[in-house]
């Protein structure tokens, strides 16, 4: 079980306290030029991945006491405790096993004295020769005809996963058309169904628990949709399928079971993508690319489960945070993939990384008294950078930033790629080196201001600079590297949870909301004027009443 420890209260936090004194005015500028091999000692090359972490404000010392606050918080036995299957999940009282869907053929996994790599082998032999059928037009619709759409009904987790993964390998498309309906906004589903033929569509629908609202919602009105068509509920079997790990559910909608891909408790939504989730993955890229985007998920996974933490990216990027959000005060952390095929990289992350870490309240059940998850964000560069990197070069906010790129492209068109990657490598520069007052000066005379212009100005144009990055170089971005990209962000997640000691797997702060909007539901099927709440929510029901 995870140990509940107050990482405030170890001797390597106490030594942090006083490298943070020394560091905090420390320009990185500074520490590049008194450690001339940083690179090399800070930054790591593995498998097609190199992780630049020198950018980052730390120094030898600091870096062993980041080191030390793992082992004192006891982030080995934790690792063991999860990749076990012990059920680290306490509030849920269930196991943390995604890792178990990435291991590969010949492997076992004992849990609780069963094999559970006998199921997980058994869902995925399903989801190959569905797949594989359905991609062959070997799978036909009720009049015959060959799927040509494929729309997954999900949210959050149900979503977000597949939505990335085929973005981020669109390169590995096939014929198939994909689709993505997530919010309960008619507007979603509606204008997706102008885009498909009832006779050649599939939906997936994609529900762990297969009661989420929003889910339910798209998929009673996609297959009315598809009813009002085909007009024979015996037709249903061949258009949906559920993957779920709730049965009842999934027969009570009136999907064959034999339509069915499982998954368990034990795999998180937000975890999910690789488990039957990730069907549409199958369908949109092929099988066997999604094999090698568990099995590079597995290589990192290995790599986290055995690496000494001084050589462990995931640990050494997780560490790294922490001492931003709680020495540094980051409230933070920008995701920037240099690689349009990534934009819904930091998306995906927003939940991954929010959802498990936006706690507060520790594993003993007190609230904590230190700061906990950073807000994620980002967009690819360089759209990004003509947006809001003015704030990250010039704004009063410290934020550190993961820059990611391909060092090949899947779109060798002229000179972009060469374009594209001189900008991944002049952010990180500048934001590392930034324009002195003295640069700034020498730079408005050359262009020929007057002293008095000069005067005026120089101050905007200085970048104070000495803003940490991680430069993050693959050399493509494939379905294994992907792989192992997701799962080293899944694990840097896992390892600030057992730092800040919250539970970060479970999502209780979701529930108020759904609980609120389930009591209002009601109170919008009528007339009546509302006075059950506060002035302000019964003021807006009642001007939403009146003005629908
Ligand atoms: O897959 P389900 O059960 O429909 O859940 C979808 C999402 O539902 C949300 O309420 C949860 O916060 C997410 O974690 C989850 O992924």
């Amino acid at each position: 079980m995870l140990q509940s420890v107050n990482f405030t209260k170890t001797t390597a936090y106490k030594n942090l306290t006083e490298d943070f004194k020394r560091l905090e005015n420390k320009h990185l500028k500074e520490l590049f030029s008194a450690e001339t091999n940083r690179q090399k000692q800070f930054s790591i090359l593995w498998n097609d991945i190199f992780i630049d972490y020198s950018k980052n404000r730390i120094d030898a010392k600091t870096f062993s006491n980041l080191i030390s606050l793992a082992k004192e918080v006891g982030l080995e036995s934790a690792i063991k405790s999860q990749f076990s299957g012990e059920k680290i999940n306490q509030t849920e009282n269930r196991a943390v096993l995604h890792t178990a869907l990435r291991k590969q053929f010949g492997q076992s996994l004992v849990v609780e004295g069963k094999d559970i790599l006998t199921d997980i082998f058994a869902v995925k032999k399903q989801m190959k020769e569905f797949s594989e059928k359905v991609i062959s037009g070997n799978w036909k619709g009720y009049t015959g005809k060959a799927i040509t759409d494929i729309v997954n009904i999900g949210i959050g987790g149900s979503d977000l996963g597949p939505v990335m993964v085929t973005e981020a390998l669109k390169a590995y498309k096939n014929h198939l058309n994909l689709h993505f309906v997530s919010n309960v906004d008619g507007t979603h589903i509606a204008e997706t169904l102008k885009k498909c033929n009832p006779e050649t569509t599939l939906f997936l629908i994609a529900s762990k628990t297969f009661t989420t609202q929003e889910t339910m919602a798209n998929a009673f009105s996609a297959r009315n949709w598809f009813l009002a068509t085909a007009k024979d509920d015996a037709a249903v079997s061949k258009h949906f399928v559920a993957l779920s790990t709730n049965s009842e559910q999934v027969q009570k909608f009136g999907i064959d079971p034999t339509n069915m891909f499982v998954f368990w408790d034990w795999v998180g939504g937000r975890y999910s993508l690789w488990s039957a989730i990730g069907l549409s993955i199958c369908l949109g890229i092929g099988y066997d690319n999604f094999e090698l985007l568990l099995k590079g998920a597995y290589e990192m996974d290995e790599h986290f489960r055995t690496a000494n933490f001084e050589e462990n990216i995931p640990v050494i990027l997780a560490l790294l945070g922490v001492w931003y959000v709680n020495f540094f005060g980051a409230a933070s952390h920008a995701i920037l993939p240099y690689d349009q095929y990534l934009h819904r990289f930091a998306a995906y992350f927003q939940q991954g990384d929010m959802e498990s870490n936006g706690k507060t309240v520790d594993r003993s059940g007190k609230r904590v008294d230190y700061q906990t998850g950073p807000i994620i964000w980002g967009e690819p560069g360089t759209n990004g950078q003509h947006a809001f990197y003015q704030l990250i070069h010039q704004g009063t906010q410290m934020i550190p930033a993961d820059f990611i790129a391909p060092a090949q492209s899947h779109n060798a068109i002229g000179n972009h790629h060469q374009l594209l990657m001189s900008n991944f490598f002049a952010q990180t520069e500048a934001l590392m080196n930034g324009k002195t007052l003295d640069v700034a000066e020498a730079e408005l005379v050359k262009a020929g201001l007057s002293a008095e212009e000069v005067n005026k100005l120089a101050a905007f144009k200085v970048f104070e600079g000495n803003k940490p990055t991680n430069s993050i170089l693959a050399k493509k971005i494939t379905p294994e590297v992907l792989g192992s990209l997701i799962a080293m962000y899944e694990h840097k997640i896992f390892v600030q949870g057992v730092i800040w000691n919250i539970f970060s797997y479970d999502q209780w702060g979701v529930e108020l909301g759904k609980q609120l909007a389930n009591s209002i539901l009601p109170e919008l099927e009528n007339e009546k004027a509302i006075d059950s709440h506060d002035s302000s929510t019964n003021g807006l029901i009642n001007l939403y009443k009146n003005w629908k």
